[in-house]
């Protein structure tokens, strides 16, 4: 994180809230309940700093994400851009504001235009904005390629004739066109290869540097995490669980879901690795979520206060918050002296990312 990020939030969300109803009829809809995908989520991104949301498929993060951006509606609660409340802002005000907050997507080629040459698919967030002419917005257009590790003649080509890496390069390209102070990462680089995925997170990491970027970086990948965030908040059924600065959530994960989640990475001394806690079952439904605490249907610790009385998410220490009833007395996880233990697939994709990121090879 650069010194900057110590000033005035870029975004502060609070009590966010998204529902969406599930209709059933043909000719008289009706709505027979409610999909609670985001409930209550607050917190705030520093300038220069990423926030990593993580959760398994399904917990809300894409939804908190398109809410940050006004791409739909909330249901209730605020968003507040460089101090602004977004839901204040009329369509024009909105237009101009979206300049500033930019979103790179899982797909890039689902989310770049077939028909449009790159050059034109740069300059089109220029045209939006009405920023430039036609010559400035190419001249751009060539600036941003060489900024994302492209060639600027790379302009005059189609989205199909790049690679996936190359892909999410013009994605970025793109997000960046505008000169934006946040972006929403939304699983940036989980449709990649693992040595592309290295090279993508360090040229985020490069551009965050250079430009002073404030990112929301959405993963379910915590191997990919580990490396980009500042700080991580964790989710689950559309509720924050966890929140903390990166090297408090990993060395002393509070929350069970945490726990359960950080255990599946391993760690190269053995004598370090603790004892994965298997998450038993799927996600509940955010159709009908359980009561209580929503992770007590698969946790480990679960008390009867678990099911009756939803747990507040409470300070365990300055800027580490945790939704657990039970979080002072729970054990921490287990420390095992034997190896084997963790989880050999995600061992070998986290060496492989951490071998190909200190590589650094061109993209
Ligand atoms: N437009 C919609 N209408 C109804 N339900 C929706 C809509 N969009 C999302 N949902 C539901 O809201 C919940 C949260 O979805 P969301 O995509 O935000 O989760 P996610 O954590 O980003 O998951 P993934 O990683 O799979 O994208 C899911 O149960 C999803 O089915």
């Amino acid at each position: 994180m650069s010194d900057a990020a110590n000033s005035a939030p870029v975004l502060q969300v609070d009590g966010l809230v998204k529902h969406f109803a599930v209709t059933r009829g043909l000719i008289r809809r009706k709505t027979i309940g409610l999909v609670r995908a985001v409930e209550d989520v607050s917190f705030e991104i520093a300038r220069g700093e990423t926030l990593a949301l993580v959760g398994e498929s399904g917990c809300g993060k894409s939804t908190t994400g398109r809410l940050i951006l006004r791409l739909m509606d909330p249901t209730a609660g605020s968003v507040r851009f460089k101090g602004k409340e977004i839901a204040d802002l009329d369509k024009d005000a909105l237009r101009r504001m979206r300049r500033h907050m930019q979103i790179i997507f899982q797909d890039p080629y689902a989310s770049l235009n077939p028909r449009m040459t790159v050059g034109e698919i740069l300059a089109e967030p220029l045209r939006v904005h009405e920023i430039g002419d036609d010559a400035s917005r190419a001249a751009r257009g060539r600036e941003l390629l060489e900024i994302v590790g492209l060639l600027p003649e790379h302009a005059r080509r189609y989205p199909h004739q790049f690679s996936g890496g190359q892909r999410q390069r013009i994605g970025i390209a793109r997000a960046l066109a505008a000169n934006p102070d946040l972006i929403v990462c939304d699983e940036p680089v989980s449709a990649l290869d693992v040595s592309i995925q290295a090279q993508i997170v360090n040229l985020l990491q490069n551009l965050q540097q250079r430009f002073g970027l404030s990112y929301l970086f959405i993963a379910h990948d915590l191997a990919v995490v580990k490396h980009i965030s500042d700080r991580v908040a964790v989710m689950y059924l559309g509720k924050l669980v966890e929140i903390a600065d990166k090297k408090t959530l990993y060395d002393r994960p509070l929350h069970p879901y945490t726990q359960a989640l950080l255990a599946a990475i391993p760690k190269p001394d053995p004598a370090l690795r603790t004892k994965r806690v298997m998450l038993q079952g799927d996600v509940p439904s955010p159709f009908r979520p359980p009561t209580g605490c929503r992770f007590h249907t698969r946790c480990p610790h679960a008390q009867a206060r678990c099911s009756a009385e939803e747990p507040l998410l409470r300070e365990a220490a300055p800027g580490h918050r945790v939704a657990c009833h039970f979080f002072e007395t729970i054990p921490a996880p287990t420390i095992l002296a034997r190896a084997g233990l963790a989880n050999g697939k995600f061992a070998a994709r986290l060496a492989a990312f951490e071998a190909a990121k200190t590589a650094r090879a061109p993209g």
